[in-house]
C-alpha cells in the first residue's frame, strides 16, 4: 500500500518474516514466538521510517533508523511472568521512498505523510486497540491525534516528555509543530509538556503554549531542586484519570540518545522509564508514540533498539497490569 503520491509505503509483516528475527534458545521461550500467535491483539505496533519530518524542521536525518532496531530487540526478550507478549501485534512499517532538497517540498510531503499514517492507522487498528508507533520524527504526533480524536470524536489531552515544545508556528508541517497543528485543528485539547530546556524553546513559543492553555514545565527547575518531576508525572496521570491521554516521549529527551536533536544533559533512561510507568497507568491510554531516535552506527543501533524495548514494554506492562485489577 502507497500513500497518494507514492512518496511513502505500508510494509505489513508476515509471521515467518518475524519469527526469523527470532533467535530460539531450548528451555527458553521469546517474546516473539507469542507475538505472532492467533490470540486476541491489544496493542499494535507500527514502526516509521522516515527523516522528512525533522529535515523539513530544518534539522538532521537519521529517524528512519530507530524501528529497526528495536524490532529485532524486542522479539528477542524473555516471554515470562512480566510480560508474555500474546496480547501484542507487530503490524508493519510505513518508509519513505523519497525526499527532497527543498523545504517548502519537504513539508508538503509531510502532509502526504500525516494523510498516510491516519489511514494506516483507520486500517490497522481496531476500536479497542491501543496503537503504539515507534520511530521517524515528532511529525507523526498529528496523525496519531487526529486518529485519536475521530475514533472518540472529541480531542484529546496529550502528555509529552521533551526538551521542545515541538509548538511552533503554522509555517507548513514538520516535526516541530505537531502540537500546535492538532491543537488549531481541534484535535489535541489540553497539551502537557514536561521538562522543557530553557535554551531551545523560544519566547514566542512559550507565550503561545501559555496562551493557548496548555501545561508545561521545566528541565532546569528540576535540575535546582524547585519542582519534583517525579510529582509532576503523577499529577498529569492523576489529572488524566479517567480521560484518554495520548502518551509521547521524544527520544531526545533522554541524555546522549542518538537524534537529530542529541543532548549531553536530559532525562536518564531510567527516569524516562518512571515517566512511562507513572502517565500510562490512566484508565485510557489513546496511543504512544516513541519518535526522533536516529541511530547511525552498530553501538547506536544496540542502545536505541534496547532502549525503546524497555519503553514500550514498560508500557505494555503497566497497561496490561491495570487491566487485571480491573
Ligand atoms: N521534534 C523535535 N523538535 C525540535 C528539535 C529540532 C532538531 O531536530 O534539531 C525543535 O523543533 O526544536
Amino acid at each position: 500500500m502507497k500513500s497518494r503520491e507514492e512518496n511513502f509505503i505500508y510494509t505489513p509483516y508476515t509471521s515467518e518474516e518475524l519469527l526469523n528475527m527470532v533467535s530460539l534458545r531450548e528451555g527458553e521461550k521469546r517474546l516473539g514466538e507469542n507475538v505472532v500467535s492467533e490470540e486476541q491483539k491489544k496493542f499494535v505496533i507500527f514502526g516509521i521510517e522516515e527523516s522528512v519530518g525533522p529535515v523539513a524542521n530544518l534539522g538532521k536525518p537519521g529517524a528512519e533508523g530507530g524501528f529497526a532496531p528495536f524490532v529485532s530487540t524486542f522479539l528477542n526478550i524473555q516471554a515470562n511472568r512480566f510480560l508474555l507478549g500474546k496480547g501484542v501485534k507487530i503490524a508493519g512499517r510505513i518508509s519513505a521512498l523519497n525526499r527532497f532538497s527543498d523545504l517548502k517540498k519537504n513539508r508538503v510531503l509531510v502532509e502526504e505523510l500525516d494523510d498516510f499514517v491516519l489511514e494506516v492507522l483507520n486500517k490497522h487498528v481496531g476500536p479497542n486497540q491501543i496503537p503504539i508507533v515507534i520511530g521517524g520524527g515528532h511529525n507523526n504526533a498529528f496523525p496519531l491525534m487526529k486518529f485519536s480524536a475521530q475514533r472518540l470524536k472529541k480531542g484529546i489531552n496529550v502528555v509529552n516528555l521533551d526538551p521542545h515544545a515541538d509548538y511552533r508556528k503554522h509555517e507548513g508541517r514538520h516535526s516541530g509543530n505537531a502540537f500546535s497543528y492538532a491543537f488549531q485543528q481541534g484535535y489535541l485539547e489540553k497539551y502537557h509538556v514536561i521538562g522543557l530546556h530553557e535554551n531551545y524553546n523560544s519566547e514566542e513559543m512559550l507565550s503561545r503554549l501559555e496562551k493557548d492553555g496548555h501545561y508545561f514545565t521545566i528541565f532546569e527547575d528540576y535540575l535546582a531542586g524547585q519542582a519534583n518531576i517525579n510529582e509532576d508525572f503523577l499529577n498529569v496521570c492523576k489529572e488524566n484519570m479517567k480521560k484518554p491521554l495520548g502518551v509521547e516521549l521524544d527520544m531526545d529527551s533522554i541524555i546522549d540518545m542518538p537524534s537529530s536533536a542529541r543532548t549531553p544533559s536530559g532525562m536518564t533512561l531510567e527516569r524516562a522509564r518512571i515517566y512511562l510507568k507513572t502517565v500510562s497507568n490512566v484508565e485510557k491510554v489513546a496511543y504512544l508514540h516513541l519518535p526522533e531516535a536516529a541511530p547511525s552506527t552498530t553501538q547506536e543501533n544496540i542502545a536505541v533498539g534496547k532502549s525503546l524495548t524497555y519503553l514500550v514494554s514498560d508500557f505494555i506492562k503497566t497497561v496490561n497490569k491495570r487491566e487485571l485489577i480491573k
